[in-house]
Formats: C-alpha cells, sequence, structure tokens
C-alpha cells in the first residue's frame, strides 16, 4: 500500500470518516454533504478496478492486466436529489493471499456498500456473499454487478439483491450502479417519517440499459 493510503486509513480511523459523514465539508478541489464508503469486491480480473476507472475518469484500461496489490481507492463526488454525495469508493485485490488485508476495511462498514462483482459461477457469488456477512456490518448494501458477463439476470431473484450487468469497455450501467448504491445510502440517512422508502430493485430497472452479447 502507497503511503498516501496509509495516511488517509490513519486519518480515517482518528475522526471516524469511514462512518457517515453528516456535516458539511469542504476543501479546495471537493465539496460534498455526506460522505459514504464503498468496497469493490470479487475474485481477481473481473474488473474492479476497470469498472472504477471508468467510472471515475471515463476511460477503459485495456491492455495488459495489473493486478491490484493490497488495496487502493479513489473518491468520486455525485448528485443525488440536490444533495453533494461523496463515494470513497475501496479497489480491493481479487487475489487470495491478499484476503486478510481487506478483511479489516469490513469493519466499519455499517451503513456502507460492499459492492461485489463476479464471473457466471454461483459459487463464487456464495463465497463472496459469506464473507461479507462474516466481516460487514449487517445493513450494509450489497449489489451484485456481473461484469464481462451478460448471462446471470436471474441471480437477484435468489439472493435477493440488486444486480446488474456492467461493462467497463463499453461503460454500460457503470454509472448507474454507483448512483443507486449512492441514492439508496442518501435516503438511509436523510429519509423522513413519512417519506416512500427508496426502492433500489425498481430504480435500477427502470434506468439500466440492456447489453448487447458483443462487445462486453
Ligand atoms: N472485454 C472487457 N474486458 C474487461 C472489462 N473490464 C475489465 N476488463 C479486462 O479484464 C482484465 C482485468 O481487469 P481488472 O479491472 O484489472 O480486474 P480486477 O478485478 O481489478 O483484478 P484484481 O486487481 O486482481 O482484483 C483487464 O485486462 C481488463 O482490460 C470489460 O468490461 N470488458
Amino acid at each position: 500500500m502507497s503511503a498516501r493510503k496509509t495516511s488517509l486509513t490513519d486519518k480515517q480511523t482518528k475522526n471516524g470518516t469511514s462512518k457517515y459523514v453528516l456535516e458539511r465539508c469542504a476543501s479546495i478541489n471537493e465539496y460534498y454533504d455526506i460522505a459514504f464508503k464503498v468496497m469493490l469486491l470479487g475474485d481477481s480480473s473481473v474488473g474492479k478496478t476497470c469498472v472504477l476507472v471508468r467510472f471515475k475518469d471515463g476511460a477503459f484500461l485495456g491492455g495488459n492486466f495489473i493486478a491490484t496489490v493490497g488495496i487502493d481507492f479513489r473518491n468520486k463526488v455525485v448528485d443525488v436529489d440536490n444533495l453533494k454525495v461523496k463515494l470513497q469508493i475501496w479497489d480491493t485485490a481479487g487475489q487470495e493471499r491478499f484476503r486478510s488485508v481487506t478483511h479489516a476495511y469490513y469493519r466499519d462498514a455499517q451503513g456502507n456498500l460492499c459492492f461485489l462483482y463476479f464471473t457466471s459461477s454461483c459459487f463464487c457469488v456464495c463465497a463472496w456473499l459469506t464473507e461479507i456477512h462474516e466481516y460487514a456490518q449487517k445493513d450494509v448494501v450489497i449489489m451484485l454487478l456481473g461484469n464481462k458477463v451478460s448471462k446471470a439476470s436471474f441471480l437477484h431473484y435468489e439472493y435477493g439483491v440488486p444486480f446488474m450487468e456492467t461493462s467497463a469497455k463499453t461503460g454500460v450501467n457503470v454509472e448507474l450502479a454507483f448512483l443507486a448504491i449512492a441514492k439508496e445510502l442518501k435516503h438511509r440517512v436523510t429519509q423522513q417519517p413519512n417519506e416512500p422508502k427508496f426502492q433500489i430493485h425498481d430504480y435500477i430497472e427502470s434506468q439500466k440499459q440492456k447489453s448487447g452479447c458483443c462487445g462486453l
């Protein structure tokens, strides 16, 4: 892990910014109202880093595959219902040998998000959901993203969590995935008693683009 990442982690531990941040925060480059921590989880090479780069920079990292070592992060502020929501997105290494490093980052996940990317294997999905339930807080928001795959649309019925197909290459549904999570988390914090609950499934279904079978 780089020095920059280490110092941010220390800062988070001291001032609690890894939990919901409800006060207004401002800096020269970045202004936001609420901050959430999002984790990208999944086997190595499913495309976690590429999806994050697509979301953050609008580009596709093609070419040689370079596996993530340990953990990395990027921040992005998105607009949700007139609020600036900062997502601090942690890109974990999918390789088994880094698993103990990433487990430490689940701990503060109350109300935050664990993103799950997977191949078409149900075994992988079960294994990752088991990890999340073991290490993350109980109310963590979970979404399954099938990056590079197009045959797993039935999965959310089985696991009871939102599912969508994404492509870091074409950009299909990448923005929507992060926006849906940001909206869900924002509603959890700001929801008034008489306000209807945000329906993340319905939101995704109404917004998502169908990816074709080619070019994913
Ligand atoms: N065709 C296609 N290739 C992709 C897509 N997303 C990622 N890739 C490729 O898949 C490979 C792995 O992508 P990464 O994003 O580095 O994978 P990762 O899940 O972060 O892997 P770890 O860091 O080991 O956990 C790279 O060669 C990418 O170019 C996609 O949507 N479509």
